[in-house]
This record gives C-alpha cells, structure tokens and sequence, in this order.
C-alpha cells in the first residue's frame, strides 16, 4: 500500500486510500455486510464506507467526480486505480487501445475461461483471430431473427403475465431471464423452445435440457466462476452443489455433441447461419480456431448476453409501470408504426421505425448500465493522458476505470435533470410537413459522453442484438396493453408509483447491476381501451 502510494503520489490527481483491494473476492461479497456497521466507526473522511465496496459508482453517480474532479486515484494493497470521467479522455483511451495501449485487463475476467479461452478474456493477436470468427454471427440476419424470436417470447411472456390478473407479476425480473435466455439459444444455436414462466414446475431430477443446463449455469455463475466446474463435481454431495456440477458437465456434453453435429453436416452449416455454425465453419474449415475455443465463446456469448439484456429489460418494465406517460408516449409509436394485430408477422423492417422505443432503452442504460464502468489499464509502460487541460503520466500496471455512471449522468453532458429517466431527451423533430411522429429522429446529446456498449476495437458486438431485442419485446408487450404497480393498503396510485421506483433505486452490483428485491414491485398487465 505504501509503496503503491508512493507511486500514485507523483501523479497529481486526488488520491483516496482504499485499504482493501477492490479485487479482493471475500471483501467483495462481505463488503456490502460489513460496511453498514463501519460508517459509524469515528475514523477517516468518510471515504471507506463511500468507496470500499462494489458498485459505489452507482450510490455516487457524478458526485465523485464533481467533487474531486474528472480524475481521481484509487490507492489499494493491489494496484493503483485512476477513476476517469471525462468523455474526451475516455474516447482517447478507447482510441489507444487498438495502438496497444490501455488495453483490458483479461486477467480480471479470466473466471468467463471456465468451458475454454474466449474472446472476453484473449488478447493480442488471439482477439484478432477470435474476433474474426465470431463476426459471423453478428450480422443482419441475426438480428432478424433475433426480432422474431423476441416478439414471439414478449406475446408469450405477456400470455403468462396476464394470468396473475389483479394480484400483479413479481417474477419480472425472472421471468425476463427467461425471454433473454430463449432468444440466445434461438439465435446462437438456432433451438427454438416456448416461453415458460418462472411459476411453473420444472423437472427437479433427470437430465437436464440444454436451455435448463445453461439457465442453471447463467443463474449461478458466481459460485460455479469461484469454484469451477472440477471442483463442483467433488463436491456434488453438497445440497445444490450436485445439480450444478451436473448442469456444467451437461452444458459442456451439448455443445460437443452440437460442434461434432455441426462439423459431421457441412449442410447444418450452409443452411443457419448462426454463432454455433460460423464458429465450426472458423474451425473445422477455416482451421482458426480449437474446439476449446469454441465451447469457450458459446458460452461467453451466452454470458455476456443474458443478464445484460435481462436486468436492463427488468428495469425498464419497472420504471415503465412508475411512469404511465412514457407507456402512453411509447404506445402512441409503437401503435402508429406497426399494422395488424399478430407481432408474429411484424417485419425486422419496422425496427428503425421505433424511436421512441429504442430511446427508453437508451434512457435506462444511460442509468442503470448494468456493468457501470468499463476497464483498462497500462501494462509494464506508464503512458501519458489529457485529462481537461493537464496532461498527467499514468504509471506501468495501474488500472484506469472508465466510470460509466458518472459519464452518464454528469451536469456537463447532461444537465441539471441528468439524474431522472426521461426517455424524450433522446427525440429531436426534424423541421418539415406531415405527422411530427414522422419527422421525430433518435439523437444522442452528446455522443462520447454516452458509451453503454463502449467503444473502440473492443466495443460490445452484440450491442445492436441488444436493441434489437429489447426494441422488439417492447412493441410486442405494449402494443395493447400497459401496466400498473399493484397498490397496497390503503396506498393510491401515485404513492405505489413512488415505492416502485424505490424498488429501482434499491439496485446493487452483484455480478453485474441489478435490483436486488424486483419482486417486491408486482406489476398487474391490463389491455389498453
Ligand atoms: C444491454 C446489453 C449489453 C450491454 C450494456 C453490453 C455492454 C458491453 C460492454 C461495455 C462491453 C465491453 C466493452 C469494452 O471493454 O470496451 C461488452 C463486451 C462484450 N459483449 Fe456486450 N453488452 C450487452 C449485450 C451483449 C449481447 C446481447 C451479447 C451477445 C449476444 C454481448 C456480447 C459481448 C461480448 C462477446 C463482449 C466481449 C467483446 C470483446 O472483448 O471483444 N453483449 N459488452
């Protein structure tokens, strides 16, 4: 520690003593136990409790930064942490990454290596080559069927939601796993399977599907990243445990059997296109990559694209519910775009149409971004960086958090309303004739200081999957219907508005941002007049 603030010392930027590595894992699940009895310990500035614990970007927002500045120094018993919030200096950053500067830390992900190395946690001219054989997937014909495939869960899901009449939904958040899960499997491994809700039984024994298998994994990634698929296998005599070094060893047997299938039918793979099939073709063909690598992105795709979608999904019927005139305002779209009653026949075509919709997905990552800051780091080189109008030298091996959270929601990109949720931010009218609904275009404030999806060479690819999906859910949901929160005694309308939004607020960082009580918002499904 002492060493490490010696070093940060000759920076220049605001330095903040943080005793306990942020990469500490016991800290990082007792942290959030632990700290609410040590604010009242009478020591220090206040500064602990504020930031010794995962996801105090989110409880900070900007405020941070516009008290300590655009950049400010984490000094731990690990490494140094430069704390950034200024969209210049992080476009630079994203910039340089591709010169080989800045670069991801792939050690800090090296857990997604569980079924095989992947492009999360390669670099060099491995990414490269991983890069390019994942590409194939990301094309326009994904996301068409991506777009069916969502509408088709979204009708489904609304079916199931409907059930719970007045007593309202509180599986959301579940159920919308579910969605996100479906819609993976259907466009990375072209299975299809119907929605089903989270309150319905599942088998307990026997074996388990692969879309089963991979849900169990995905919902337990922490235990099974902390302890790997070996060694949850050992210890599958205790309770929970068994069934999920089952689940690994099942997920692991499906995609083997689905490469060995894919690899035996050339025609499979002339026929979908779709993750499975371009990374067989990259390896059985291309000899690009092993069949390591391939398990290893089958699943990192299936990873990085379910609870990202998921969480952002549940926030957004949640804040949905609070706020009847942004339901009215997506619905007005939605209804004025779309033709005939049945979502399955609605064309990919109509997706740049939706504006408004795609906007409310913007509003909700720009605050609830469900990773919160991205991060970079120098490697054995220090290296230089404009920071405002002082050029500062960042030291060899520090890492440099780029604090989404605060870029997105700073008073200098955003202005003074920068913390509430007002999707119409997003939508300018163009001058012109005819309907103002038809000249309304998508418009980001201030491009760089709005980077959910990051930027530069290892920007997310799925980030137009993402919108894709959340876009076509939306459309097939609301369309004809809308919904409320569930009143409690004695509560009206507008106070059961505000204890939903208190369900938002009530977010942490578990492995990612999420609320950490959804089910305690119930939601009731009604048809629109
Ligand atoms: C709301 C949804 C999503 C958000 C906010 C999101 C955000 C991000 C961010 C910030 C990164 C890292 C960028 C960087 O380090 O510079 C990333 C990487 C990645 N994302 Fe996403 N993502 C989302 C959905 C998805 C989906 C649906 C998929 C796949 C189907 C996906 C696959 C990936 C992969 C494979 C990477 C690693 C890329 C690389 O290292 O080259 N993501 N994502």
């Amino acid at each position: 520690l002492f060493s490490n603030y010696l070093i940060a010392r000759n920076v220049g930027l605001p330095i903040i003593i943080v005793p306990i590595s942020p990469e500490n894992p016991l800290w990082m699940i007792l942290a959030r136990h632990i700290l609410p009895i040590v604010q009242y310990i009478p020591f220090g500035n206040g500064y602990f409790s504020r930031f010794c614990h995962v996801g105090w970007e989110f409880d900070e927002k900007s405020k941070s930064h516009l008290e300590l500045g655009d950049a400010f120094m984490f000094v731990t018993p690990g490494k140094n942490w430069v704390y950034l919030c200024d969209a210049d200096a992080i476009g630079d950053i994203n910039r340089r990454e591709r010169q080989g500067e800045f670069a991801r830390p792939v050690e800090l992900l090296a857990m997604l290596d569980v079924f095989g190395p992947n492009l999360s946690t390669v670099h060099g001219q491995d990414w490269q080559r991983q890069r390019k054989c994942t590409a194939a997937t990301f094309t326009e014909h994904t996301n068409a069927v991506v777009w069916a495939e969502s509408l088709r869960q979204g009708k489904q899901m609304l079916e199931y939601w409907k059930l719970a009449g007045s007593a309202g939904v509180r599986s959301t958040a579940k159920d919308v796993r579910t969605l996100a899960l479906d819609v993976l499997v259907k466009a990375g491994f072209g299975k299809s399977f119907d929605f089903e809700g989270s309150g319905k039984m599942r088998k307990s024994n026997g074996p388990l599907s692969y879309r089963d298998a991979l849900g169990l994994i995905l919902h337990n990634a922490i235990p099974i990243f902390a302890l790997g698929p070996r060694l949850l296998q050992r210890l599958s005599f205790v309770p929970g445990l068994g069934r999920l070094g089952e689940a690994t060893v099942q997920f692991k047997k499906y995609m083997v059997d689905m490469y060995e299938e894919s690899k035996q039918n050339p025609q499979i793979r002339g026929a979908q296109g779709n993750l499975l099939t371009s990374l067989v073709q990259a390896s059985v063909e291309d000899k690009l990559i092993s069949q390591e690598e391939v398990l290893g992105n089958m699943f990192v795709f299936n990873f990085a694209g379910h609870d990202t979608t998921a969480h952002t999904l549940a926030y957004t019927f949640t804040l949905l519910a609070a706020h009847p005139e942004v339901q009215d305002w997506m619905a007005e779209e939605i209804n004025y775009v779309v033709e005939g009653d049945d979502p399955l026949q609605w064309s990919y075509d109509l997706f740049p149409k939706l504006n408004r919709t795609l906007a409310v997905l913007y509003e909700t990552v720009r605050l609830y971004d469900p990773l919160l800051s991205i991060v970079k780091g120098t490697e054995n080189q220090p290296a230089r960086l404009k920071i405002g109008e002082k050029e500062v030298v960042i030291p060899a091996h520090t890492r440099v958090i780029l604090n989404l959270n605060a870029l997105h929601s700073h008073p200098r990109y955003w202005g003074d309303d920068g913390l509430e949720w007002n999707p119409s931010r997003w939508i300018q009218v163009a001058p012109g004739d005819g309907p103002s609904i038809d000249r309304e275009q998508l418009v980001i404030p201030v491009a760089k200081a709005f980077i959910p999806w990051g930027e530069g060479m290892r920007a997310c690819p799925g980030k137009k999957f993402a919108q894709v999906e959340h876009v076509a859910a939306m459309t097939a949901i609301f369309r004809d219907h809308y919904v409320v929160p569930v009143n409690q005694a004695g509560e009206n309308d507008a106070q059961a508005r505000s204890r939903v939004l208190d369900v938002v607020k009530d977010t942490g960082m578990l492995l990612l941002l999420q609320m950490l009580h959804p089910e305690r918002a119930a939601l009731e499904w009604r048809k629109r007049a």
